[in-house]
């Protein structure tokens, strides 16, 4: 096993560089300087978009298994006053991608030097935060090549301690839907309001009703969520505003339900136009299938975990968050589970502060088990 504090040092590098979905242009250079140091001249790697495939060879394979760690940061000011906090204005790796990152290159590095005799591929994936890049690499086609029997994940969960792991089988994440809503009206002096149509009046009307979709729409025993966590319009404080724009996410557990509440949402909005006079537009951005935890697979894992010194398994619930790396588990069985970092700030925080005592834990764990899990 490699000395687990250069995959501490690793997660610090990249969290001096957080970049934007498709602009992990730093991040993937780091990534492969790093990987061609290794010096292992059979591994094959491959570059696909900002992001890096690589393979290494079995001694005597019988099947190949794959780990994805995402690589994107979010354009979230970091507050951590952390002294490797990130260097690029506006950005942070505020999902735990870091991690993701660090401990995949942990794994990467112990297999390189101690050869399974099944084949490993490690898929480093930009842009999971938006627009999605599962989906993108899938209809590609540039990964049919490795054939894929088996696929696992992992995400950070500040919420649980270090040495935790939680998961279960069947859904873990939920459906997601982006949503962007532009209301347009009528700009005008903030005198004259009757010579206008106050896009931002509409929106605050809009803002209320899209909350009774949940309260009102769904059923109560369908789990949903409808989040604006953006709104931008106006020009000045005595200017009536001509456009706004609500930028949003819509989770849910099933995908009848999605369909409802963007029905639910098409029709409040064609009735405001007609209440405000205005005029509107809606799009559903990137939409992440559920993540779908194999069950078999799953519960073979959490056989093996529950008595591993150092690990406590946690079977947990689902949660309303999203990952693209659902598109890959309706096609790969596999699995991913929630790692233990124990912050006091959660995810998307500007001071998010996982404990690094949880990348050990993980490159540990993982190592046994895909040791375990192959041959
Ligand atoms: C684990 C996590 O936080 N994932 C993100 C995925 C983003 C999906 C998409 N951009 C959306 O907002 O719908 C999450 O926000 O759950």
């Amino acid at each position: 096993m490699a000395n687990h504090q250069t995959f501490i040092d690793i997660r610090r590098d990249l969290h001096l560089i957080p970049e934007a979905g498709y602009q992990e242009f730093k991040t993937q250079a780091y990534l492969l300087d790093y990987i061609r140091s290794l010096g292992a001249a059979d591994l094959s790697v491959k570059l696909w978009k900002t992001g890096i495939i690589v393979r290494i060879p079995g001694l005597n394979p019988g099947k190949t298994i794959g780990y994805r760690a995402d690589i994107d940061g979010l354009p979230i000011p970091e507050e951590t006053g952390l002294a490797f906090k990130s260097t690029h204005e506006g950005m942070m790796h505020a999902c735990g991608h870091d991690f993701h990152m660090a401990i995949g290159l942990g794994v990467l590095t112990h297999f390189v030097r101690n050869r399974m005799n099944d084949n490993l591929v490690f898929i480093f994936q930009p842009a999971e935060e938006g627009p999605g890049g599962a989906l993108p690499l899938l209809e590609s086609g540039e990964l049919a090549e490795y054939k894929l029997d088996y696929i696992f994940a992992l995400h950070i969960a500040p919420d649980y301690k270090v040495g935790q792991i939680a998961i279960k089988e069947g859904k873990l994440f939920a459906n997601t839907s982006e949503l962007f809503i532009d209301i347009m009206g009528k700009s005008g002096h903030a005198a004259f309001p009757h010579l206008s149509h106050d896009t931002l009046v509409a929106m605050s009307h809009f803002m209320l009703q899209l909350q009774s979709i949940i309260s009102r729409n769904v059923n109560p025993i369908k789990p949903a969520v409808l989040t604006i966590g953006k709104i931008d319009g106006g020009f000045k404080q005595n200017v009536i505003a001509d456009r706004v724009r609500l930028e949003g996410t819509i989770r849910t557990l099933d995908a009848e339900t999605m369909t409802l509440i963007k029905g639910r949402i098409e029709s409040l909005l064609q009735g405001l136009e007609v209440s405000f006079n205005c005029t509107s537009a809606i799009d559903y951005g990137a939409n992440y299938m559920q993540v779908y935890n194999h069950p078999e697979v799953t519960r073979a894992f959490m056989d093996w975990a529950k008595d591993l010194p150092g690990i406590q398994l946690i079977e947990c619930e689902a949660s309303m968050t999203g990952e693209d790396f659902g598109y890959l588990l309706e096609r790969i069985p596999g699995f991913m589970f929630w790692l233990g970092v124990d912050s006091e700030h959660g995810l998307h925080h500007a001071k998010l502060n996982p404990d690094e005592g949880a990348i050990p834990v993980a490159i540990d764990t993982l190592v046994q088990y895909l040791s375990w899990l192959g041959r």
